[in-house]
């Protein structure tokens, strides 16, 4: 089995083969490349300047960090923070996810079980039950929660004391969080897209790792290519790494050209638009003129759901500035009708085109 410096086993995710266990080897890979400290994580200096300060000064005081709210679109590195958190403090970490808490019950079996001092993760906390969502105001704050006993009229509530933890809370969809609770976090980290520069690091480290030999220029033409996103641009990297293989004759180098090729093979345009992006685009610029849209009817015509589009392919969209969202609806800039090669709004087809 191979080791990487860092002392990752990668043997076992490399050695998988079998396309039914695609998705477990995926998240294996994507275990694998996770900075496990603050010094490791690229970019965001910001929030890393932030929490630092918060990580320290919880650990001279010998208390509980404050509660984390960590919010920004996916594949940003939300889980890792929270990863890095819990290791940082050598603390325990719980897992949860907003949809796997759809009662006040599911906390209370997850809160009462917490050790002191234990970081509880919950993913996509703007999906749990609004019932919970109570419950977690008084635990945040007091590190309490009331349990119902009974039912009717003779229904009586005990206080249950919990061991004090601090709640790393993940979103990507801030605005939707009641304010109540987004008060309750110490700290809220608004996580960016990460610069060209920053993914080129990703990108390098997770070569490294993946014992990948791989040029600047090749690391440059991927790190254009992968929407801001450090998740993508590892995603893109395996993507290369296969073709390089194949191709390569199983030497393993990758060369500005293998990552040429092996991105045009998967659908990664220049701006890195994958097909969902191209999909909405499309949309907006042939079917509607350019805009305005709006989100509901736009999701109905690309078959994906509204949330989606919203979270994930808008804020990449309107980042790299293919998009502007209106009190109307969404409209396509001059810029996207360029990027299409198409003249303008007189170019747009009708319905009856299509
Ligand atoms: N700053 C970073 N430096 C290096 N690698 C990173 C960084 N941020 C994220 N990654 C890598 O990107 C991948 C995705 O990160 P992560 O799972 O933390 O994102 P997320 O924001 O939690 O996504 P989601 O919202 O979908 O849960 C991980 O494999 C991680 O290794």
């Amino acid at each position: 089995m191979s080791t990487s410096e860092n002392g990752i086993d990668l043997g076992d995710i490399v050695e998988l083969t079998n396309p039914a266990l695609e998705s477990d080897v995926e998240l294996a890979f994507e275990g694998a490349l996770r900075p496990r400290s603050l010094g490791e994580f690229v970019g965001q200096s910001k929030v890393r300047g932030q929490l630092q300060l918060l990580l320290t000064a919880a650990t001279m005081q010998q208390r509980t960090p404050d509660h984390i709210l960590l919010a920004g679109p996916p594949g940003l590195g939300k889980t890792t923070l929270a990863m890095i958190v819990a290791h940082e403090g050598d603390r325990p970490l719980r897992m949860s996810s907003g949809p796997a808490i759809q009662h006040a019950g599911d906390l209370a079996a997850v809160l009462s079980s917490l050790v002191p001092g234990e970081v509880l993760f919950i993913d996509e906390i703007h999906r749990m039950a609004r019932s919970a969502e109570e419950m977690l105001y008084l635990a945040m704050e007091d590190f309490r929660i009331d349990i119902m006993v009974g039912k009717g009229a003779g229904a009586t509530s005990v206080p249950l004391d919990l061991a004090p933890f601090t709640l790393v809370g993940a979103t990507t969809r801030s605005g939707l969080l009641p304010n109540p609770l987004r008060d309750r976090f110490g700290f809220t980290a608004h996580l960016e897209f990460y610069d060209e520069a920053e993914l080129e690091q990703v990108l390098a480290r997770a070569a490294q790792l993946l014992e990948l030999t791989i040029d600047r220029e090749a690391l440059a033409e991927i790190a254009g290519r992968c929407r801001g996103t450090p998740r993508i641009a590892n995603r893109l990297l395996r993507r290369v790494r296969d073709y390089a293989l194949v191709h390569g004759g199983g030497a393993g180098g990758a060369d500005v050209h293998s990552v040429m090729a092996a991105l045009e093979l998967y659908d990664v345009d220049a701006l890195g638009l994958d097909r969902l992006d191209r999909a909405v685009m499309e949309t907006i610029l042939t079917r509607f003129g350019g805009g305005p849209v709006g989100l509901n009817t736009l999701a109905v015509s690309v078959g994906e759901e509204s949330e989606t589009i919203e979270a994930v392919v808008e804020p990449f969209l309107v980042r790299i500035g293919l998009l502007t969202r209106t009190p109307r609806g969404r409209v396509a800039t001059p810029q996207a009708w360029r990027h299409f090669g198409l003249s303008g709004p007189e170019a747009a087809l009708t319905l009856d085109d299509l």
